[in-house]
């Protein structure tokens, strides 16, 4: 039973890899960082850490790495796994779709077995995101076969895996809980089933619940913490005033999830109690450049910040600490972040309301537009206050 996964970093061995392998799998890990891929190879197995007090570990074995930069090799891999799995950031989804196409093309051309292709990103719609990307390479002959055998089953994946500081590269520290939910519908053929994934029918109310309150939460830690001068979230949970905000945004994102899909409102409340505890893990350390990074695709329109605030306007609920968010996420500045560096330039150069219409694409005359530039013009009030004393 064979695995190929697409990214060697936090989430692909301390999450997707170490299920894979401990499922039976033989784990194949494609990584364009030359060091993880070398020393995967060479050791053939890794260590996880759970951050619990015992300092729990397990050996992650029957694991190797290729070069993703040598397409052919990849290819190679991809036509004889029995299932494909990423892990590399949505964003990266369009770099790694040339090589599973030609993989695809030769599998195809070898008699084509039934291959699951499953995009574990923080995004809605991840798999099906990258069926685009990868088609995009692919002959329509090639995509009519394709569709008998190849499948992109959509999943929520949940599990907190900070930036890593070991002496050992391989070596991953990671939260004790993890989600990992499965579009079961769109899997064919005999399919080997990965030990400790969830499968359900309709993927959507998980991935929302998970993206709107998961990671809505944690960015809000991130962009308030920022704010106020944390570096981790540990910190910035131990603050009253962003804990209020967290919580505000969850009761928010969480009355539309309750209203849109049915929940039952008393679990949804133990989730998001569940939720902000895992946050502050007293045996991790996440640093708030991690959980804000990329805030150009964290206020785009379909992810944890907009796309619930509209769900929720759409229903009536006020959303004053979900637009407080979108405006602190506008004012994250953090220069070692390229796409901080490049919202950052373009409010500069054209102003917020230009930015808030281009990347969170609220025209000028929505409602929401104009709370987010309120709330923007209080912070940054808020913020020159706190420097000039
Ligand atoms: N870290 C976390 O707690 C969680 C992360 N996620 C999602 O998992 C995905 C990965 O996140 P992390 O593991 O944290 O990031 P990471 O940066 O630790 O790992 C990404 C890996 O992908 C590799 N990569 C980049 N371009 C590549 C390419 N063209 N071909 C092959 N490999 C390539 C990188 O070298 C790196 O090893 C993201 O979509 C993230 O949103 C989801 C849940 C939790
Ligand atoms: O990986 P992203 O989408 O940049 O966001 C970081 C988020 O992912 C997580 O690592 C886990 O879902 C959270 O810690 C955080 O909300």
């Amino acid at each position: 039973m064979k695995a190929v996964h697409f990214g060697a970093g936090n989430i692909g061995r301390g999450f997707i890899g170490l299920l894979l392998s401990k499922s039976g799998y033989e784990v194949t890990f494609v990584d364009v960082n030359d060091t993880l891929v070398e020393l995967l190879r060479n050791k053939g197995q890794y260590k996880v850490t759970l951050a619990n007090e015992q300092a729990d570990s397990v050996i992650v074995e029957n694991v190797t790495a290729i070069d993703g930069k040598n397409t052919a090799l990849v290819a190679e891999a991809i036509a004889d796994a029995d299932i494909v799995t990423t892990a590399v950031g949505v964003s990266v989804l369009k770099h790694i779709a040339g090589a599973i196409a030609e993989g695809i093309a030769l599998r195809l051309s070898n008699g084509g077995r039934p291959l699951p292709i499953i995009a574990c990103e923080n995004a809605i719609g991840g798999s099906t995101q990258l069926k685009h990307h990868v088609y995009e390479h692919l002959s329509e002959a090639m995509k009519v076969q394709a569709d008998q055998t190849v499948v992109f089953p959509d999943a929520a994946v949940d599990r907190i895996v900070p930036l890593q500081q070991h002496d050992d590269p391989l070596l991953v520290t990671v939260e004790p809980f993890f989600e990992w939910t499965v579009d079961r519908s769109a899997i064919r053929g005999d399919f080997h089933k990965i030990h400790g994934v969830h499968y359900v029918d309709q993927l959507l109310p998980y991935i929302e619940r998970k993206l709107f309150t998961v990671n809505t939460g944690h960015c809000i830690a991130a962009y308030q913490g920022f704010l106020s001068g944390y570096e981790t979230i540990q910190q910035a949970m131990k603050d009253p005033a962003v804990i209020a905000e967290v919580k505000g945004a969850l009761l928010e994102s969480g009355a539309m999830l309750v209203k849109t899909y049915s929940f039952d409102e008393a679990s949804h409340q133990q989730y998001i109690e569940q939720i902000l505890e895992r946050f502050i893990n007293p045996y991790l350390t996440d640093e708030i450049i991690r959980v804000g990074r990329s805030p150009i695709r964290k206020i785009s329109p379909n992810d944890r910040l907009v796309k619930p605030a509209l769900m929720a306007y759409k229903l009536d609920i006020p959303v004053p600490h979900l637009t407080r968010a979108i405006a602190a996420a506008l004012l994250f500045d953090e220069g070692s972040d390229p796409e901080s560096a490049e919202l950052q330039t373009y409010i500069r150069e054209h102003g917020v309301h230009a930015a808030i219409e281009k990347f969170t694409e609220l025209s000028s005359d929505h409602p929401l537009h104009a709370q987010i530039s309120t709330e923007y013009a209080k912070l940054t009030e808020q913020r020159s206050q706190a420097s000039a004393k």
